[in-house]
């Protein structure tokens, strides 16, 4: 079945200064696509992650979301609007809770008030906090006691992955969430991505790492020197292929985002 358009990038070029870090990209993310961002290094994955997360706007182009012309910028904006961006610092504190981190900069924060009205302010978000991670299936223990600092990175990427989650519920943008992990850590946050996927969530993944994103991602999409090389569903192409398009041993496709054939 044909799934909807969540958002679309139209023509959207970028530069800074007198570099193109993205020349003329145009992509549809239909509801419930897992897309893996690939690309070598310069190739503009992080730039156009930033765009969708409102970090910098297009020089040019339009994005549309749910079939209306919207401006991203500034994050704040992509907040309010459900998209959630996971960076590589995950951008917790490290001497906050799990869920005193989970409210970071909302409109729950403690805030000021009695002292009572504020005890209670935080066993609502710890509870919400809690529920959130657990209808993840997340079990990490001391969520509300232990600080992330003393947490393990793996425990710590599931917190802001599962924060992101939690409030990001129309698009959630992870960029490279397995790369600083071990083997066992790595499975762990790609069966809760699994999990996040069997929700219904949107995600775009920046990633190095393509077996990891055969195991979560049904699309690719290849960036390369700041153009869109290739857009495939991972049912239909192999790492071979996406390699030759990373490297430029295959010519960028004249591509159509492939949303309404079969997923993977
Ligand atoms: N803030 C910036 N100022 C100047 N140039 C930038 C800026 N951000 C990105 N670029 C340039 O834009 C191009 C694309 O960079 P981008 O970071 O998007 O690539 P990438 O695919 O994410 O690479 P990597 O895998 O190394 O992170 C590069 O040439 C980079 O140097």
């Amino acid at each position: 079945m044909a799934q909807a358009t969540l958002l679309s990038l139209r023509d959207i070029c970028r530069s800074f200064g007198g570099i193109q870090a993205l020349d003329n990209v145009s992509l549809e993310i239909a509801k419930g696509d897992i897309i893996g961002l690939v690309g070598d290094n310069g190739a503009g994955k992080s730039t156009l992650i930033k765009i969708l997360a409102g970090a910098h706007d297009p020089t040019s182009g339009d994005v549309i979301l749910e079939g209306r012309p919207q401006k991203l910028s500034p994050p704040a904006e992509a907040q309010r609007l459900g998209i959630e961006t996971v960076y590589q610092d995950l951008s917790l504190i490290g001497t906050f809770t799990a869920a005193e981190n989970f409210f970071l900069g909302r409109e729950l924060a403690l805030g000021r008030g009695p002292a009572l009205l504020r005890l209670i302010r935080r066993k609502s978000m710890g509870d919400t906090a809690v529920k959130g991670l657990d209808e993840l299936h997340i079990d990490i223990p001391g969520v509300r006691s232990k600080t992330v600092e003393r947490m393990s990175g793996g425990q710590r990427q599931l917190v802001a992955i599962a924060r992101g989650a939690f409030w990001g519920h129309k698009l959630l943008l992870l960029d490279e969430p397995t790369a600083a992990l071990g083997v066992r850590e790595s499975r762990e946050v790609l069966e809760l991505i699994k999990r996040l996927t069997a929700k219904g969530l949107t995600i775009v993944m920046v990633t190095h790492n393509l077996d990891h994103l055969w195991q979560v991602c049904n699309r690719v999409v290849v960036m390369r020197r700041g153009r869109k090389a290739a857009d495939l569903l991972s049912s239909g192409t192999n790492m071979e292929e996406v390699v030759a398009y990373i490297t430029g041993a295959k010519a960028p496709m004249q591509t159509r985002s492939p949303i309404g054939e079969a997923s993977a």
